[in-house]
């Protein structure tokens, strides 16, 4: 365990972010996810199309109304009978406009919905699938970001991007209104397009990195601040509170100027945008007036051109002010997409079904991320049905050597293999077996066991999903903790883990060697599985783990040299070597590192405990 705490505070290894996809790959899988309601999709889209149309129709009919005026009162004709067709078609499309209108905003928002529930739950899935080192390479502060703040972000974006969409919608119908109307004052009213264009591209590249940028700070932040609180008594133990308050008041202030730096480049462009709307409108005004004046097109024809335009300012200004949003949401979707897109890791093989396993490691040399070798070279078979203990001073690669033989984390080099127990010949590379088919073969508890939020029954049903209460009881009573698991106020219904009835560190071991039992594996691999209890603790605790070896194949970090006299076989470790093997009797007799250590053991009266 040695560096572990520090390591989870200021780790050199942090900063291997998660995937974030690119724009391409991101509107491909908001693209599938649409069409997988391709329902919602027709009806979004059909409403927002109808709807512009009737919204677009009313500048135009104005435009008519005015036309008529003028024309009744040059030739003083009836205008009474002229306009009320038109007026009833202006309330008509007023009416369809706004109905339609927010039905399409109501069904494309139950689509965003749809749309964010569905990556949440494929980032959830993806996270908890990920290979223990990804996640631990990536930091817990990575992962909860994009489960948490950037799905709200894009959640909260929905409704948003629904007006963009609409107001999309809505200017592609004006446009073909323009030309409809006269190509001369649609021309006038493309002297608009260059403008945006310019400004647009000098603006969206920008955008996105500041944007990209701002969420990544976010994420920093949230990863130091996690890491302080579960780190916290490591920062108390080495005194480092002011250091890593530093580090979140960094962290912090990073965020606030990228933030800042992008709702700067944001009031820039929203100022182009506006100049660009004053020259559209002035020239669509200015072209009416001279074709007006040269006979080309009716009063009526520029003020529905003015109008039209006009009424473009909603939705151009809905798009110039959602820009800020839309680009922030589509940072956060890359992030939740980049995680939703990552293949779950999958057996290369089909897993095998032992009964029993012999355990083969060969060649182990591990280096963590900071390159130093801390296990450098190690050959061992644990036949199956038999246990090893892992013995030695601190810091000599047991934890690690522990690890690589549960498949947490593949050796920098050489393999672990199980080889089934009535087949020799065959072998399976842990290297191969996804988390789900691994764990059903190797079952680990370590010293830092979890107790998760739930009830009793829920935490023990993590391994055996659905299994009923009795078999929960015959578990419990199978390992012992039946006993204390009774006199809890509620039974299985207890709520456990944070903030719930609280267990002692002997109980929380003594659960997760129930989740073992339960799970039932034949190879079995115990990191100072009970070094977390006091002394008669640990010895009910060795008891239990002593009953869960029989019949498996099992390594044994052992903390307590009784446990370790208690195995077939110890393997002694100094500097990550193999330095000893051997049963407990030969290794004292032979008179090396380990009769040192039992000597050391036996003479501190710890034996007293045995
Ligand atoms: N996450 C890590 N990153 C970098 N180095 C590590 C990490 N974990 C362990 N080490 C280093 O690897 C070496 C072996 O550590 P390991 O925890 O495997 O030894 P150990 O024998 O289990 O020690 P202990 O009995 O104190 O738990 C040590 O030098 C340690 O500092």
């Amino acid at each position: 365990m040695t560096a572990r705490g520090q390591d989870a505070v200021a780790g050199p290894s942090r900063d291997q972010q998660l995937p974030v996809a690119s724009g391409r790959v991101t509107a491909a899988a908001v693209g599938r996810a649409a069409m997988a309601l391709p329902g919602l999709v027709a009806s979004s889209t059909a409403a927002a199309v109808v709807g512009s149309i009737a919204t677009i129709a009313t500048p135009v009919l104005l435009g008519r109304v005015v036309d008529v005026v003028i024309a009744a009162l040059d030739r003083r004709t009836d205008v009474q009978a002229a306009l009320t067709p038109l007026l009833a078609a202006v309330a008509v499309a007023v009416v369809v406009g706004a109905v339609l209108t927010s039905l399409a905003l109501r069904e494309a928002e139950r689509l965003g919905a749809s749309i964010a529930a569905d990556l949440r739950e494929r980032v959830v899935d993806r996270s908890l699938r990920m290979a223990p080192q990804t996640l631990e390479r990536a930091g817990v502060g990575d992962v909860s970001t994009r489960v948490t703040e950037d799905v709200e972000v894009f959640t909260r974006s929905v409704p948003t991007i629904s007006a963009v969409i609409n107001s999309l919608i809505t200017v592609g119908v004006s446009v073909v209104a323009f030309v409809t109307l006269d190509w001369r004052i649609a021309l006038a009213f493309f002297t608009v397009v260059p403008v945006y264009v310019l400004s647009l591209r000098s603006y969206l590249p920008k955008a996105a990195v500041l944007y990209a940028e701002e969420r990544s700070r976010a994420s920093t932040r949230s990863r130091v601040l996690l890491e302080s609180v579960h780190g916290s008594r490591t920062v108390h133990a080495y005194g480092m509170g002011e250091l890593q308050a530093d580090r979140v008041r960094g962290a912090s202030e990073a965020g606030l100027a990228a933030a800042l730096r992008a709702r700067r480049a944001f009031a820039a462009f929203a100022w182009t945008m506006n100049a660009a709307e004053a020259v559209g409108l002035s020239a669509v005004i200015a072209t009416g007036f001279l074709l007006v004046r040269a006979d080309l097109v009716s009063v009526g024809d520029v003020t529905a051109a003015a109008l039209l335009f006009h009424r473009l300012f909603g939705p151009l200004g809905i798009l110039l002010t959602s820009f800020d949003d839309v680009q922030r949401a589509a940072a956060a979707l890359a992030r939740i997409v980049g995680v939703a897109q990552m293949d779950p890791p999958t057996s290369r093989v089909r897993p095998p079904r032992l009964a029993t396993a012999t355990v083969r490691l060969t060649g182990i040399r591990h280096a963590y991320d900071d390159g130093h070798e801390v296990l450098h070279g190690i050959d061992l078979v644990v036949p199956a049905g038999t246990s090893l203990a892992v013995v030695g001073e601190s810091g000599a690669g047991k934890t690690t050597l522990a690890a690589i033989a549960a498949g947490v984390f593949p050796p920098s080099a050489g393999t672990v293999e199980l080889v089934d127990g009535e087949d020799p010949a065959t072998a399976v590379d842990l290297a191969d077996l996804d988390q789900i088919d691994l764990r059903s073969l190797v079952g680990m508890v370590s010293q830092e066991s979890h107790v998760f939020a739930g009830t009793l029954r829920e935490d023990l049903q993590l391994v055996r999903p659905g299994c009923g209460d009795e078999e929960l009881w015959a578990a419990l009573d199978g390992t012992g903790a039946a006993a204390w698991a009774r006199a809890l106020p509620d039974g299985l219904d207890t709520v456990v883990g944070a903030g719930g009835h609280p267990l002692t560190a002997a109980q929380e071991q003594h659960l997760a060697l129930t989740r073992l039992y339960l799970r039932d594996p034949p190879v079995v691999v115990l990191d100072e599985a009970t070094a977390e209890a006091s002394s008669a603790g640990a010895r009910e605790l060795e008891r239990v783990a002593d009953d869960l070896l029989t019949g498996r194949t099992a390594v044994v970090v052992a903390h307590r040299l009784t446990q370790a006299r208690a195995c077939d076989r110890i393997l002694v470790m100094a500097d990550g070597r193999a330095v000893e093997l051997g049963h407990h009797d030969e290794l004292v007799a032979a008179g090396g590192m380990y009769a040192r250590l039992w000597r050391t053991w036996t003479t501190s009266g710890r034996d007293a405990t045995a």
